[in-house]
């Protein structure tokens, strides 16, 4: 019985994490399941520092195997803006809605051609040997005129990734499963996991 814990209060982060992760772990928790209270403060320069501390507070506690995402949006026109401050580009407690509100004001004079964007994410993965992992993928796109769509989270309505019209939030969960910065960071990811544990299975 293999139990993984990640390290995530984000519900729409913590589904797609279960929906990438594969089948190498019996039992996936979150930080809803396990953690009600605990409050990580997200001071790191980078995506890795922040992963890393997110992963290695929850493995201190536990000692079980850790997993924990720190992803952003990065927009050509904002000199890379949002980035790491993402989740509290219009303050702490802004709504998904609010924080998609004040990027499209903040990009309303900027044309089609200019509104390049991506998406990162990098998975930082401690074992039950306290071994670290890291990995990273991202998703190359552009930022939309209005927000559209209703699946996913986040920034979903208005990044439209590279080579469709549609935006992350307008395609099907197994869409953007496919091509996204996470499902990126989760295929390197899935080859460390399948060497660490089929060498568990060899030696048992
Ligand atoms: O696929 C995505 N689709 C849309 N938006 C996304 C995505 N991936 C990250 N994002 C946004 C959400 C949040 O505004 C920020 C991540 O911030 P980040 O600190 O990593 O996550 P969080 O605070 O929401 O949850 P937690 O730290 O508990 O994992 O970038
Ligand atoms: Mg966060």
């Amino acid at each position: 019985m293999r139990k993984l814990l990640v390290a995530t209060k984000n519900r729409g982060k913590a589904k797609e994490i279960k929906e990438l992760i594969g089948d190498f772990f019996d039992e996936v928790l979150t930080l809803s399941d396990f953690e009600g209270n605990i409050n990580i403060i997200e001071d790191g320069k980078t995506f890795e520092e922040n992963a890393l501390k997110k992963a290695k507070t929850i493995y201190d506690l536990y000692r079980l195997p850790t997993l924990a995402d720190d992803s952003g949006l990065e927009v050509d026109a904002l000199g890379g803006r949002p980035g790491v401050y993402s989740a509290r580009y219009a303050g702490e407690n802004a709504t998904d809605e609010e924080r998609i509100k004040k990027l499209l004001e903040e990009l309303r004079d900027v044309p089609c051609e200019k509104r390049g964007a991506q998406f990162v994410c990098v998975l930082t993965f401690i074992d039950e040997n306290g071994r670290v992992y890291q990995t990273k993928g991202i998703c190359r796109g552009k930022i939309g005129f209005e927000p559209r769509g209703k699946n996913g989270f986040g920034y979903d309505p208005v990044f439209i990734p590279e080579g469709s019209t549609l935006t992350f939030a307008e395609l099907e969960s197994e869409e953007k499963n496919r091509i996204s910065h996470r499902a990126k960071a989760f295929e390197k990811l899935k080859r460390i996991l399948g060497e660490i544990y089929n060498e568990d299975i060899s030696s048992e």
